[in-house]
């Protein structure tokens, strides 16, 4: 049995008179003990699709199950079975430490030191700052302290929304390293972020783009898949150079990433070829090389194909 399998999940918000189809028929299953990442900008749907499973919001239609409990007719059942950190953190702002997770763990019904184990490499980061106000804590000991609270009546799936966004690098590092660790004491884990590179850090991921998800795969699956050739492009202009670019017959598509423009050719990429058309609309100065597709660009190029 899957720990999460979810079927032609459907969303739909009414904003005036327009009808915001924030879910479009979703299907997916995590398996037991999986960190599963969902992938997707912002207002792709990952927080809708979250309440749902986690029960804090009735599908229009479809279903899924998580732990073998259905959303709607078990709600009950899931809310004692899952652990969820929403994207704004759910903390007290004006208990300590301490107190939230008492707190978290009081209305489970359970106490810390039964389930302390599980938190304890995350706890003692933050146990020096025991009696401070959670408003008080910086974002990374907010994120570990929230987490903590999720974690605290050994939730059989665990829920994260975004946890790491607007976090430091250092603390998102430290944050994948807990997942970790979560994952091999037997915890199934759902993450979602709008962070491609992430992605390469989940055992499985589904790409999600307004309300659809896109592919579903291991990030190596993915890559695999993208039989495209890429060429990364720099000169001085880099706006005019995508410009001319684009305007470019022989390209499937080029886009900007990072300091460079990564160009998809439609036939095999031919650094000569291009380096002629360049110089022939002024850019003689062009630094041209040919690079391994990442995630980010399959989601270009899937983004591109099933969402015109
Ligand atoms: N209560 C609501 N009423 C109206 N529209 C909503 C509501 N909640 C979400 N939406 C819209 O539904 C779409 C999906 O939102 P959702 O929050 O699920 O996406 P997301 O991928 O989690 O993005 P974000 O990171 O911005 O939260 C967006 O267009 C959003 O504006």
């Amino acid at each position: 049995m899957s720990a999460v399998a979810v079927h032609n999940l459907v969303k739909q918000y009414k904003s005036g008179k327009a009808i915001i189809e924030a879910v479009q028929g979703v299907s997916f299953d995590v398996a037991r003990g999986e960190l599963f990442g969902i992938i997707g900008p912002d207002g792709a749907g990952k927080t809708s699709i979250f309440r749902m499973l986690t029960t804090l919001l009735l599908p229009d239609s479809g279903g899924a199950t998580v732990d073998g409990s259905d959303i709607v007719k078990d709600y009950q059942a899931i809310r004692q079975k899952v652990g969820y950190m929403p994207g704004r953190f759910s903390l007290y702002q004006d208990l300590t430490v301490e107190e939230n997770l008492h707190f978290f763990a009081t209305i489970f019904k359970t106490s810390v030191t039964e389930n302390y184990t599980l938190i304890k490499d995350i706890y003692v980061q933050i146990e020096p700052f025991k009696t401070r106000k959670a408003g008080k804590l910086s974002g990374g000991m907010k994120q570990k302290l929230a987490l903590c609270c999720a974690l605290i009546h050994k939730p059989v799936v665990l829920f994260l929304d975004e946890p790491t966004t607007g976090v430091d690098a250092v603390s998102r590092k430290e944050f994948w390293d807990m997942l970790r660790n979560l994952r091999q004491q037997g915890i199934t884990i759902l993450v979602s972020t709008p962070y491609m590179d992430e992605a390469s850090l989940c055992d499985r991921v589904a790409l999600m783009q307004k309300g659809k998800i896109m592919t579903t795969g291991t990030p190596q699956q993915i890559i695999q898949s993208f039989n495209h050739n890429i060429l990364a492009v720099k000169a001085q202009n880099m706006y005019g150079l995508l410009q001319v670019l684009k305007q470019w017959n022989a390209i499937e598509d080029a886009y900007s990433f990072g300091e460079y423009h990564h160009v998809i050719m439609k036939e095999r990429y031919d650094k000569k070829v291009m380096r002629q058309y360049l110089a022939s609309t002024g850019y003689a100065d062009a630094d041209i090389h040919a690079v391994t597709p990442t995630i980010e660009d399959c989601f270009m190029q899937l983004m591109q194909h099933k969402h015109d």
